[in-house]
């Protein structure tokens, strides 16, 4: 029998991430293949960003996806949101070159608290929330705090980009496939203070740590390697990461919705205390997925070095989380 389609939100819809997202969402990757789709796409309401908008439209339509039923083109939150099963909250200024992402702050963080209102307003109470746009973690705070009638879990901030990077560059150290990595994690911001963790990989069953036996690579070249892609990518491209993003952006929901199989990836989900994160901090973890729900995985010995890495991204995550209390 034919499913009943899935109401999915995209802003930012004209951008660059949304152009690389959109054609997969309405493809059925992110969902299913048997998953019938529609797409509720925000952007600015000015002309310009409209027009474009409508451009987009008509390429999507000149896909004829068989799972694509309908889409519809908003400039208010309001409208875009209205019985939304997904949310993906991509609309947001990109960085440029020399700049963090948390400089973003302050041109982006009005965006996250109308958006967290309207979610709040007219979203259906199960909707999952996935923030891209910069700086995502304390975006995804923002917009949770702003719908105080949503459960605080229905919102979560992108980190499977660092998980995927991280993936990639411990495969090509051990000339290994991606897909033969487990357990891997990223904790923390999405900036460069993020932890990427190995220390619980195996491959074919072997410690992916004892495999590499360097804790000079881990410390010099691999983390450093992978809190800087964003900026190095910048630098290539002269462009923030497009693809990659819109890449991870589908793990991430395909996972939330559909499951990991006990699998582990990384998503940005509010504390609940666990690993002395406090409450509501919006902060990557590991997680295993089912049945349309994350769950931390608990328990990990953390050692003094890891801890010292957690404790930095966590003193970021916290005054990044006090400078927007004023909107909160
Ligand atoms: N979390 C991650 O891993 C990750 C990775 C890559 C990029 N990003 C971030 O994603 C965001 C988007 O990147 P991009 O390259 O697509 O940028 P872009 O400039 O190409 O597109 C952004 C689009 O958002 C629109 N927009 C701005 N404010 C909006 C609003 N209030 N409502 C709806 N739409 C709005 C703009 O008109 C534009 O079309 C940036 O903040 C970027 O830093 C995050
Ligand atoms: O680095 C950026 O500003 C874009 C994105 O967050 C990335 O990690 O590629």
């Amino acid at each position: 029998m034919t499913k009943a389609p899935m109401r999915v939100a995209v802003t930012g819809a004209a951008g660059q991430i949304g152009y690389a997202l959109l054609f997969r969402i309405a493809s059925g990757e992110m969902l299913g293949k048997d998953q019938p789709v529609i797409l509720q796409l925000l952007e600015i309401p000015d002309e310009k960003a409209q027009k474009a908008l409508k451009g987009v439209m008509m390429e999507l339509e000149d896909c004829a996806f068989p799972l694509l039923a309908g889409m519809s083109a908003h400039g208010d939150p309001n409208t875009a949101f209205k019985d939304i099963d997904a949310a993906l909250l991509v609309g947001a200024r990109p960085r440029g070159p020399g700049m963090e992402r948390r400089d973003l702050l302050s041109a982006n963080a009005q965006i996250f608290t109308a958006q967290g209102k309207a979610l709040n307003a007219v979203a259906k109470r199960d909707v999952r929330v996935l923030v891209v746009g910069n700086p995502a973690n304390t975006n995804a705070y923002i917009a949770m705090k702003s719908a105080p009638d949503l459960p605080k879990k229905n919102f979560t901030a992108m980190l499977r980009l660092d998980h995927n990077r991280g993936l990639s560059q411990i495969a090509a150290k051990l000339g290994k496939p991606v897909a033969s990595i487990e357990k891997f994690c990223v904790w923390g911001n999405h900036s460069p203070t993020m932890y990427a963790d190995y220390r619980f990989a195996t491959i074919e069953g072997k410690s992916v740590k004892d495999l590499i036996n360097d804790d000079d690579w881990n410390r010099n070249i691999f983390l450093p390697t992978v809190g800087k892609r964003g900026a190095a990518i910048i630098e290539a491209r002269g462009l923030s990461s497009a693809a990659s993003a819109a890449n991870a952006a589908i793990d991430h929901m395909h996972d939330w919705f559909l499951g990991t199989n006990g699998r582990w990836v990384t998503m940005g989900i509010p504390s609940d205390g666990s690993y002395g994160i406090p409450e509501d901090i919006m902060f990557g973890v590991p997680v295993t997925c089912d049945a349309g729900a994350y769950k931390r995985v608990e328990g990990l010995p953390i050692d003094a070095f890891s801890q010292r890495c957690i404790d930095k991204t966590l003193a970021e995550l916290m005054e990044e989380q006090d400078g927007v209390k004023h909107l909160l």
